[in-house]
């Protein structure tokens, strides 16, 4: 996996590199909660599956050649993963094939992009702000996996919506 500040200047569509050159190490990913493993085998992933206390998984395709209900249903899914939004739960992504961008947001609200490949695993903390997006080559095989029941409502952010929002919610679904 590389991981980087997005070029916010490039104009070319999210699903380009926009590389800024600035460098994100694992270390500075583990501040802001996210947490990368690069694991080649699936008795890895299901061990640390198990030690987290996951119950749940999906595996979801995403290619131009191959998705059920074809091009305009592969490009709403899209849509929906590129809009800004968190989750309830910690969750797990597993790239079992191809590849992919999950941004996510730092503590300064900067996008860092992390380009995850073949075997590259991501821990999301619970309510990270965070968008997903292929690649130009557009095909990614990737496992979910869900502490519990999957909550497939992804929260969009308000577009209105600073950092005070964000701590506002977090304590009101601790609550
Ligand atoms: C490659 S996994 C599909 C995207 C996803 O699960 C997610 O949460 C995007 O934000
Ligand atoms: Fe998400």
């Amino acid at each position: 996996m590389k991981s980087y500040y997005y070029d916010e200047s490039d104009p070319s569509s999210y699903q380009h590199d926009h590389d800024s050159g600035i460098e994100v190490t694992p270390e500075q990913l583990k501040q802001i909660g996210v947490l990368y493993y690069h694991l080649d085998n699936m008795d890895d992933v299901n061990k640390l599956a198990k030690q987290r206390e996951y119950k749940n998984r999906d595996q979801i395709s995403l290619s131009s050649n191959s998705f059920p209900g074809g091009q305009e249903a592969l490009k709403a899914k899209l849509d929906t993963f590129i809009e800004e939004h968190l989750h309830e739960d910690e969750e797990i992504r597993y790239i079992v094939e191809g590849s992919g961008f999950f941004d996510v947001r730092d503590s300064n609200d900067k996008w860092i992009r992390n380009k995850c490949e073949k075997n590259d695993l991501l821990i999301l903390p619970a309510g990270i702000y965070h968008r997903f997006t292929l690649d130009c080559d557009n095909n990614v095989v990737a496992l979910r996996l869900f502490k519990d029941e999957p909550k497939w409502i992804a929260l969009n952010r308000p577009v209105s919506a600073d950092n005070q929002y964000r701590e506002e919610y977090l304590q009101s679904i601790k609550a």
